[in-house]
């Protein structure tokens, strides 16, 4: 994958590949597309499975695609709808510095601070042995909490901010959980977009 020192920051940890890019997108595109996401997808909240119990999954998701491919996770299955002219002009501009065609947008939106994404990898086997997961953050910052899986003393958390680009790839999900965690501050809306490749 393309992507010079100079547009973004590769975080110094061992066992993955990971790179920050803030200011992606400028502040003007960041606002227009947030509200536009906000307003116009159709977010749903679907039921996780956590130890054998059922719960509502504490945040709403979306999925788009350019094939019909299924996305799986946590028991659930998402169909893809196809994808709008905003998610693939930030696909493209994805594309530019990445060189890598992504297929699937998974959408997040964290309505406040009781929204959260608990420890996971990106390691559905659609995506393929070292997936790469582009991530855009508009509106509300949080932070994105990483863990290695072995190393227990190795911890890492960024704050990603509006308008900022977080790459994964290469050995990242075999090595490392993230997490985006609670938050009892009060806090407003955060919608994310998770590029993918389910070929
Ligand atoms: O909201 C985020 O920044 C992370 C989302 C995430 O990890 C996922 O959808 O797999
Ligand atoms: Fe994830």
């Amino acid at each position: 994958m393309l992507l010079p020192f100079s547009e973004g920051e590769l975080l110094n940890l061992p066992d993955c590949e990971i790179t920050y890019v803030p200011d992606f997108l400028s502040a003007e595109s960041a606002d227009a597309y947030f509200k536009e996401f906000r307003e116009t997808v159709t977010w749903q909240q679907d039921d996780i499975k956590v130890f054998g119990k059922v719960y509502p999954q504490p945040r709403l998701t979306a999925l788009y695609g350019n094939n019909e491919k299924p996305y799986s996770y946590s028991g659930i299955v998402m169909q893809p709808q196809r994808f709008t002219p905003s998610l693939i002009a930030i696909k493209n501009q994805i594309e530019t510095k990445t060189q890598v065609e992504f297929t699937t947008c998974l959408l997040n939106l964290y309505r406040n601070g009781k929204d959260s994404n608990g420890w996971h990898a990106d390691n559905e086997k659609e995506l393929g042995e070292n997936p790469v997961i582009a991530s855009v953050t508009l509106g509300q910052e949080r932070y994105f909490h990483l863990k290695h899986r072995s190393k227990k003393e190795l911890k890492y958390k960024i704050l990603l901010k509006h308008g900022s680009l977080l790459l994964m790839q290469g050995e990242t999900q075999h090595h490392w959980l993230h997490q985006i965690p609670k938050t009892a501050r009060p806090i407003g809306e955060r919608i994310n977009l998770t590029f993918r490749v389910i070929p």
